[in-house]
């Protein structure tokens, strides 16, 4: 998916074994998220990124995500791991983005807490600056990692995005809403994390089936 295609593209995020990743890539999903945030239920290694990874690669994208890291740290991630993408995942400002993308030569995709209005801006600012926006809730108060908490963000305040920006949604999707989070927000991909999971950092095979299943179904349902 980018700017030019109407490609939907379904991310599995914090997968953490071979088996739930196998699971996630035979029901075809696009991209698959390696967590490095130390403090996250569902943080790999580099050496267990880099094998999830070799399973994944040609399957489909691997995204990297990190919090508030700098070039020299996301440049040993890279060499290592080779990912497809970084996705960023903290308070990153448009110029450590652009920065992360010229030492790393990748593809960034920068995540964004929307819990109002005002959030929006911050949309704007890394529009034309990061190659995909993630539209994320923002983490519950004192949270020690900044995402995967499982909750929803009101979808109708992205009724005031100009309607020609492509964005993914996350947060709190599972396969039970992702239908209506996908009519609500007609975005262009969705991420899942905790809403295929039984615990935190545990991924279920049957969830994983079901969401890539629904948010299929809900993706054909807005093609004119
Ligand atoms: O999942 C995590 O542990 C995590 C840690 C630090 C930053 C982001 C994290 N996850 C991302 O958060 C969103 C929403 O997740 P959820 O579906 O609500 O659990 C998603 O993009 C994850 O990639």
């Amino acid at each position: 998916m980018n700017d030019h295609d109407d490609t939907f593209a379904v991310k599995i995020c914090g997968l953490s074994t071979p088996e739930t990743l196998a699971v996630a890539l035979d029901a075809g999903a696009d991209m698959i998220g390696l967590n490095f945030h130390p403090r996250s239920p569902r943080f790999v290694t580099i050496a267990q990124a880099t094998a999830l990874a070799a399973m994944a690669r040609g399957r489909a994208e691997i995204v990297a995500l990190i919090v508030d890291w700098d070039e020299t740290q996301a440049m040993s991630l890279v060499e290592a791991v080779k990912p497809d993408w970084l996705q960023l995942h903290g308070r990153e400002t448009p110029e450590q983005v652009r920065a992360l993308k010229a030492a790393t030569g990748l593809p960034v995709m920068k995540a964004l807490g929307i819990a109002g209005t005002e959030d929006l801006a911050a949309v704007e600012a890394h529009r034309g600056v990061a190659d995909r926006i993630l539209l994320d809730a923002k983490p519950p108060k004192g949270a020690a990692y900044p995402g995967g908490h499982g909750r929803p963000f009101d979808w109708t305040l992205l009724a005031e995005l100009d309607p020609g920006l492509r964005f993914m949604l996350s947060g709190g999707l599972d396969p039970a809403n992702i239908a209506e989070a996908i009519r609500i927000t007609r975005p262009a991909g969705v991420d899942v994390s905790s809403g295929v999971e039984t615990a935190p950092g545990v991924k279920d095979a049957g969830r994983i089936r079901d969401f890539i299943a629904a948010a299929r179904a809900g993706a054909q349902s807005l093609r004119p």
